[in-house]
């Protein structure tokens, strides 16, 4: 497919002298970008918040408004900025533009408009780079950039066009160096990349996509001069090509403010100046309150300190004079904007929002993930520390259950190792399930969002990756301690062990993962995992026999896991053969006397009678219950936004 770009714009007033940059962009465009005009009047935005009560320990909840009646425009083909100290309300800004804010949190006389029509933009058509970053740690700054540019490349598109793509954005953020470096996350045991290089990728990976609006919370923070020039030119470059872009930026040097053809100036959530930044001094400095430009300060360092030194008055002063101004006509011709030139007629409302659902199908949807979800997955699961943690177990397990002797005395040793691998390992299973999906929950919010996949892919993707990567090593510890033991020395009866072992787990893995999709708090659901987890262990039936618990919740046991895990293994372990009697006389296990001891009186006494007798019937069960985590955990995915 050849590239197909939107108009460029014909000409450009640079007035504000920007044509003087060299730019050496190579940015390329694969698609034509529908053209997005986001205006916001008179928008004042005021969640509801918590706060606590003077002199108590309670919390009220009240309104605490953020934005106060900005005005203001985001437009194609132009680079806007939005600029004012800390807490003046830029990041709120980037919620409300991007509609990530709840509807009636916007109050009062508030109006969005997109292409002229009242409405909030739909969200796959923009792209927000946050302060903090959502990487993929695992995986390399490349794979990255790529499966973002993949996933939001329209099917068609040959994969040479999307490496390419990807490529020309690595290159105009200068990450080629650390193409093939894991991004790594000051939480993973990788470090990656540096701070500086993540927040480029974290640009790159908005980019690659060319959203028709693109926002930036801080794209320079924690970059050097020239990265931080080159990242602005590169963001420039892209507007040409009829994006909309917006970017918060504290103090940018002159060079970078040339580069602006618009500007927002915010003060505690009110616009002080809202036009053309090569305007912005004169307006300023016809404020009586306003001490002129000194000669040698850069101009964005003048408009912080008289933005910080109006806050320290406490009079409003500039957002007051601004309000005047813009409400009469009198300083029109000082702050009106460039007027964009549009190449064409902007698509409705309803034509933006009927593009297809997603650029590519289903299935490659599926590919992608599964591919960067395993990726991901191993280098989460499969570490030298789970290794290390998994030879730990094994160390003790052996130390403690050494090559049993097969007779009656040791029945109860083998079943209570049969219970500790299950419960050592389950446990663990479903906390790495909880954390896991805690952390992948934020990336997923913004990339389903964005309209990158759909859930169902994504889950399907997950299940693969989970029914693989992330038992393993429990698995590996399992086949181990098999021989340490000394169980049932049958090849058939190996393979059954691993099978009831590896659904076991399995299937813990899926309750954890439900677990996290219920609870959105991440604190609670690591809490509260491993209290049910006991709970559907001691109704596996080793603590107490499942004939002797208590019938009010004995039902519970139908749909404990553990109880046909364990039911599973102890069939394996004793079904059909006959164990030979001990000389200690004081151990007693099924009819006083027997001797041998049939393996199906040790099953008995366990309470495995009847139906759950069947080593299959067990196996089917847990299989069930498998599916059932794994159906309702992907019916409350759809359901949560
Ligand atoms: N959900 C919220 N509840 C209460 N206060 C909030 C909420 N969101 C933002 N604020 C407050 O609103 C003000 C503006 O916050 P915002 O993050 O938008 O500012 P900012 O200009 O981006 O600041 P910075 O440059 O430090 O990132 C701050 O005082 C902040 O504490």
């Amino acid at each position: 497919m050849t590239a197909t770009m939107p108009p460029q714009k014909e000409s450009k007033d640079d007035d504000d002298g920007s044509q003087n940059l060299s730019r050496h962009s190579s940015i390329k465009q694969t698609r034509s970008v529908p053209q997005v005009e986001l205006r916001m009047e008179n928008v004042t935005y005021a969640p509801l918040t918590k706060s606590a009560v003077i002199g108590s320990n309670q919390t009220q909840t009240q309104r605490t408004t953020i934005l106060h009646n900005i005005t203001t425009q985001i437009s194609p083909y132009q680079l806007t900025a939005w600029m004012g100290p800390s807490g003046s309300g830029k990041t709120s800004l980037i919620s409300v533009a991007a509609a990530l804010t709840r509807p009636h949190d916007l109050i009062d006389d508030s109006v969005i408009t997109v292409n002229g029509e009242e409405g909030s933009i739909p969200k796959r058509l923009v792209g927000v780079v946050w302060q903090d970053d959502l990487l993929l740690s695992n995986l390399t700054v490349e794979e990255n950039i790529y499966f973002a540019a993949r996933l939001k490349t329209s099917q068609e598109t040959p994969d040479p066009q999307v490496r390419e793509l990807t490529e020309s954005t690595m290159r105009e953020l200068g990450l080629l160096h650390v193409r093939d470096s894991l991004v790594g996350s000051p939480l993973s045991a990788v470090r990656g990349v540096s701070g500086g290089e993540r927040k480029r990728v974290s640009v790159a990976v908005e980019l690659v996509v060319q959203p028709s609006l693109l926002l930036l919370d801080e794209p320079t923070s924690g970059l050097d001069a020239t990265t931080a020039l080159s990242l602005m030119t590169t963001l420039k470059d892209l507007a040409a090509f009829g994006h909309s872009i917006a970017v918060v930026i504290h103090q940018p040097r002159t060079t970078i403010y040339n580069m602006f053809d618009h500007l927002l100036l915010l003060s505690k959530g009110r616009a002080i100046f809202d036009g053309k930044p090569s305007s912005a001094r004169a307006y300023l400095e016809s404020c009586p309150t306003v001490v002129s430009l000194p000669p040698e300060t850069g101009i964005a360092d003048w408009l912080m300190d008289i933005i910080t030194d109006d806050e320290r008055k406490g009079e409003r002063t500039l957002a007051k004079y601004w309000n005047d101004c813009s409400s009469k006509t009198g300083c029109a011709d000082l702050t009106q904007r460039e007027q964009s030139k549009l190449g064409r007629r902007l698509s409705t409302l309803e034509e933006l929002q009927s593009a297809p659902k997603y650029d590519v199908t289903f299935w490659t949807q599926l590919k992608l993930l599964t591919v960067r979800t395993l990726k991901q997955q191993r280098g989460e699961r499969l570490t030298t520390t789970a290794a290390i943690l998994q030879l730990v177990y094994l160390f003790f397990t052996a130390l403690f259950w050494w090559h049993l002797p097969d007779n009656t005395a040791r029945i109860y040793e083998r079943n209570s190792l049969l219970f500790f691998m299950l419960i050592a390992q389950a446990n663990g299973v479903v906390i790495n399930a909880v954390t896991v999906f805690q952390r992948e929950r934020a990336l997923l919010r913004r990339e389903r969002a964005k309209k990158m996949y759909g859930v169902a892919s994504y889950f399907l993707a997950k299940t693969m990756s989970d029914m693989t990567n992330n038992v393993l090593f429990p698995l590996l510890y399992g086949m181990a301690v098999y021989w340490t033991a000394n169980f049932r020395v049958s090849a058939l009866a190996y393979v059954r062990f691993i099978l009831a072992f590896y659904m076991s787990l399995s299937t813990a893995q899926s309750m954890g993962l439900f677990i996290s999709i219920i609870m959105p708090n991440g604190q609670l659901a690591l809490v509260l995992a491993p209290p049910i987890t006991l709970f559907f262990m001691i109704m596996g039936g080793f603590y107490i026999p499942l004939q002797s618990i208590h019938v009010g919740i004995r039902w519970a046991t139908w749909l404990s896991f553990a109880r046909y895990g364990y039911s599973a293994l102890i069939i394996n372990e004793f079904e059909g053969r006959d164990i030979p009697c001990s000389d200690d006389v004081s151990v007693q296990v099924g009819p006083v006397g027997t001797c041998p001891l049939p393996g199906e009186d040790v099953i008995a006494d366990m309470g495995i009678t009847g139906i759950t007798e069947s080593y299959w019937f067990n196996i089917g069960m847990v299989f069930a219950l498998q599916v059932v985590f794994r159906f309702a955990a992907y019916y409350m995915l759809r359901r949560t936004r």
